[in-house]
């Protein structure tokens, strides 16, 4: 009976010493299972990463990639990245002058590690189908094959679609989607053959949200975003790889030289794109989607991310939203 009130005690004591040795094993596990298996799994993570940057080194460097749009803004960033990366350029664009001004740009990036070469122009327009095929015919014929093709020429658009000509519909269709599919068309037969190539498309998070005043360019944009949807699916039996890149405002000239309702230049640098991601910044995020052969990627800021996630989850709350921006735009134009 003595031994009873000592029980409660006893019973501390064996819990406490219980809790100690399951703190103990604890410990053990900790030690001996947890840790090494962090540390593997950090190990093995950085081994993977360190192989996909050689990988993706390897591949960019000696890839033959046409930039189109190269005279400026975006394109001309991508040009700097990937001959940096030791890539076999072909800068395309309207202005011979600016393109040689750029290969001489280029070559004074000098670049101790990286064997880089010299560039070759081509000047075409993309809204002219014929000069399109044969500048694709002149690059293959100069340098055998494309590696890598980013389609990255365009021009933006501002106006209400009361107001805008057919003919500035298509002038703004004709540089960032048939130009594009053209050059795109007379470049896959080669790809195919050799079972190898990579195509990008430039588009905008406007290829997947619409904001009024920008219908000409919005809907070059969505039929931007199909056409190499549906590209992708079709060549990926060749391996040929898509990717679709999609920013948010870059600091650029692009409202500068979008056209209006009447066709005349825009002229305007407007406060989102002057406050945008820098071309270079950009340029690095293609460079990097390329090289890991992403099939497609959002560059952009907070508000615009979030408008694409709101377009496609409450359409409802977006379209009363763009149709409130649409009035409030108008208002003050008018006044
Ligand atoms: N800036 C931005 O906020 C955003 C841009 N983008 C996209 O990025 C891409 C690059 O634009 P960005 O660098 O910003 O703008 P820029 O105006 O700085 O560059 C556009 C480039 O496209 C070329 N181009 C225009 N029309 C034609 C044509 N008919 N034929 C051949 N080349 C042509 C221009 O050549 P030229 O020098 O002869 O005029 C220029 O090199 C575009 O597709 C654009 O839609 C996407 C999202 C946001
Ligand atoms: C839950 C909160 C949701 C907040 C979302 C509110 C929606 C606000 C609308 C924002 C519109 C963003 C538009 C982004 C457009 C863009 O980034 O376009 C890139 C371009 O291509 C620029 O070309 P432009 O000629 O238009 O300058």
């Amino acid at each position: 009976m003595r031994v009873l009130p000592a029980l409660p005690a006893v019973a501390m004591v064996t819990a406490v010493g219980r809790k100690t040795v399951q703190k103990g094993r604890l410990m053990d596990f900790t030690s001996t299972v947890i840790i090494p298996l962090l540390f593997g799994s950090l190990g093995i993570f950085a081994v993977f990463r360190l192989l996909q940057w050689m990988r993706m080194r390897a591949y960019l460097q000696e890839a033959v990639v046409v930039v189109t749009g190269a005279t400026s803004g975006l394109g001309k960033e991508c040009a700097k990245a990937f001959h940096a990366a030791g890539s076999k350029l072909v800068l395309c664009g309207r202005d011979s002058e600016k393109l040689k001004d750029l290969v001489q740009e280029l070559s004074t990036m000098t670049n101790h590690r990286k064997n880089t070469h010299k560039p070759h122009t081509v000047v075409f327009d993309l809204s002219d189908t014929k000069t399109v095929l044969n500048a694709a015919e002149e690059i293959l014929k100069y340098l055998g094959h494309v590696d890598i093709l980013i389609n990255n020429a365009g021009i933006s658009f501002r106006g209400t679609i009361v107001d805008t000509g057919l003919d500035v519909d298509k002038k703004v269709m004709e540089t960032n989607y048939f130009g594009p599919i053209a050059l795109t068309k007379a470049l896959l037969p080669s790809m195919i053959k050799r079972r190898q190539g990579h195509i990008v498309a430039i588009s905008s998070v406007q290829g997947k949200i619409s904001i009024p005043f920008r219908s000409a360019y919005a809907a070059s944009k969505h039929a931007t975003q199909a056409f190499f949807d549906c590209l992708r699916a079709e060549v990926e039996q060749y391996d040929i790889d898509v990717t679709v890149v999609s920013p948010g405002y870059i600091q650029t000239n692009l409202s500068l030289n979008a056209v209006t309702a009447d066709g005349s230049r825009y002229g305007v640098m407007d406060k989102n794109t002057a406050e945008g991601q820098t071309a270079a910044e950009v340029a690095q995020v293609v460079l990097n989607a390329v090289g890991q052969k992403k099939k497609e990627v959002l560059v952009a800021g907070l508000t615009p991310s979030l408008a694409v996630y709101l377009r496609n989850i409450f359409p409802r709350l977006f379209f009363t939203l763009m149709a409130t921006r649409a009035k409030k735009e108008r208002k003050a134009k008018d006044s």
